[in-house]
């Protein structure tokens, strides 16, 4: 491990502690997650090691429906650590101030959403962040910084570049877990077939990851949204927007050629769906061959069994599966089996195994699969998709400098 962790933190210490609790927001109620679970392993030893624990987190960005505070989250984790997770409605003013100071060894407190300081968001250099008001009257009230916040760690935000420059910093026990996980299909070597499944809304990140893993991965299965570009590229009648939709033709528009250029490069490494599945005048699950389409009249919401029963054998006969994306709209059980079959096949066999994406890792716990089914679950999205394809997590290279 190229950074310090929690065993080299001398115990009843004043620390202050980056999360990243940032969950779905429904009608105003914050929604557990994973999220929480995992950072509960962090809090709850630093509190069990008597260290005054003050937690910053972030939820939303300004102007969202998801953007609030941070009060429903304190209760949340709480549940998740069994103890008591105090709140103060404030990032770093007085009452914050008068909240931290009144701490005792093996209290938890949980400030106010960074996001609702001004100087968090603006993506600016570690410098100029350790400069801030935020950070530096902060940074007085401490004696070191750990940050578990993995999955915002491409974030270059003041709560995660700010304070290793004026703290002594080390990695959480999320963070460790994460960077192992996602760097290891850059680091480490398999002997064996390497497959990635990619699927997901965005087409930009399979072919990011395309291009930075053709040399580690011997097959790209696709699905989802992404997945449907590609069959367009290879002239089937399908991702196309249909009235009122907007997932395809934009990002086609932008893609298009390099899409294009990727199949031809990379086409015997990629694996294309053969059937697809749609919502028939029912309401119900049909599927079709995708060599049986000749319209485009009709909006595909996953990929169909006969493509699971092609990418099974691929999974079972690979090394390392990554999964980055989900192969279908698996939020609707009608849609999941894609996305599960898959998973499914990955939980069959003893390979190495990461899934990734803070949309897709959900379906797991959904459709009743274990976390142990995999040899990790990643609760990042956007930090794990950078891991993938070896672009720079600002928040990880500055906890390795300390
Ligand atoms: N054919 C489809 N039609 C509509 N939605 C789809 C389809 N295929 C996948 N999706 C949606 O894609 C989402 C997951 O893709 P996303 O790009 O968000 O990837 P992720 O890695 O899970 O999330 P993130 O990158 O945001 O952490 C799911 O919520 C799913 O509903
Ligand atoms: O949920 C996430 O992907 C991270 O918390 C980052 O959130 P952001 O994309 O709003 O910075």
């Amino acid at each position: 491990m190229t950074f310090k962790t929690l065993d080299d933190l001398e115990s009843g210490q004043r620390v202050l502690v980056r999360l990243d609790l940032n969950s779905p927001v429904e009608d105003g109620e914050v929604q557990d997650n994973r999220r929480f679970d995992r950072h509960a392993t962090t809090v709850k030893e630093l509190a069990e090691n008597d260290h005054r624990v003050v937690l910053m987190a972030h939820q939303g960005r300004p102007g969202d429906d998801d953007f609030v505070s941070l009060e429903q989250h304190a209760d949340i984790l709480a549940g998740h650590i069994g103890m008591d997770v105090e709140f103060v409605a404030d990032t770093y003013g007085d009452d914050a101030l008068d909240a931290i100071r009144s701490l005792e060894g093996g209290d938890v407190l949980l400030l106010e959403n960074t996001r609702m300081v001004d100087e968090e968001l603006p993506e600016e250099d570690p410098e100029t962040k350790a400069e801030t008001a935020f950070v530096k009257t902060l940074s007085e009230e401490f004696d070191a910084y750990v940050n578990d916040a993995y999955s915002a760690a491409h974030r270059k935000h003041a709560s995660l570049v700010g304070f290793p420059l004026v703290l002594p910093s080390y990695a959480g026990r999320v963070m460790e877990s994460e960077y192992e996980a996602n760097s290891s299909i850059a680091t480490r070597e398999f002997d064996g077939d390497v497959t990635m499944v990619v699927g997901g809304t965005k087409a930009t990140d399979v072919i990011g990851v395309m291009n930075a893993l053709d040399e580690k991965v011997d097959q790209f299965l696709l699905g989802g949204i992404a997945g449907e570009l590609f069959l367009r590229a290879d002239g089937h009648d399908v991702g196309y927007d249909l009235e009122g939709m907007n997932l395809f033709d934009e990002q086609w528009e932008k893609n298009e050629e390099t899409i294009r250029n990727v199949l031809d490069e990379k086409g015997d490494q990629i694996v294309l769906a053969t059937d697809l599945a749609f919502e028939d005048e029912n309401d119900e699950r049909a599927e079709i061959p995708v060599a049986s389409i000749t319209e485009k009249d009709t909006a595909y919401l996953d990929v169909g069994s006969d493509t699971v029963a092609t990418y099974t054998p691929y999974i079972h006969d690979s090394e390392a599966v990554f999964v980055k994306g989900a192969l279908g709209l698996f939020e609707d059980e009608r849609f999941a089996t894609g996305t599960t079959g898959v998973l499914e096949a990955i939980a069959d066999t003893d390979c190495f195994s990461v899934v990734g994406g803070g949309d897709t890792s959900r379906a797991i716990e959904m459709y009743g699969m274990s976390e142990d089914d995999f040899s990790h679950v990643s609760i990042a999205g956007g930090a794990y998709i950078r891991a993938l394809t070896g672009e720079s997590l600002p928040a990880v290279e500055l906890l390795q400098e300390n």
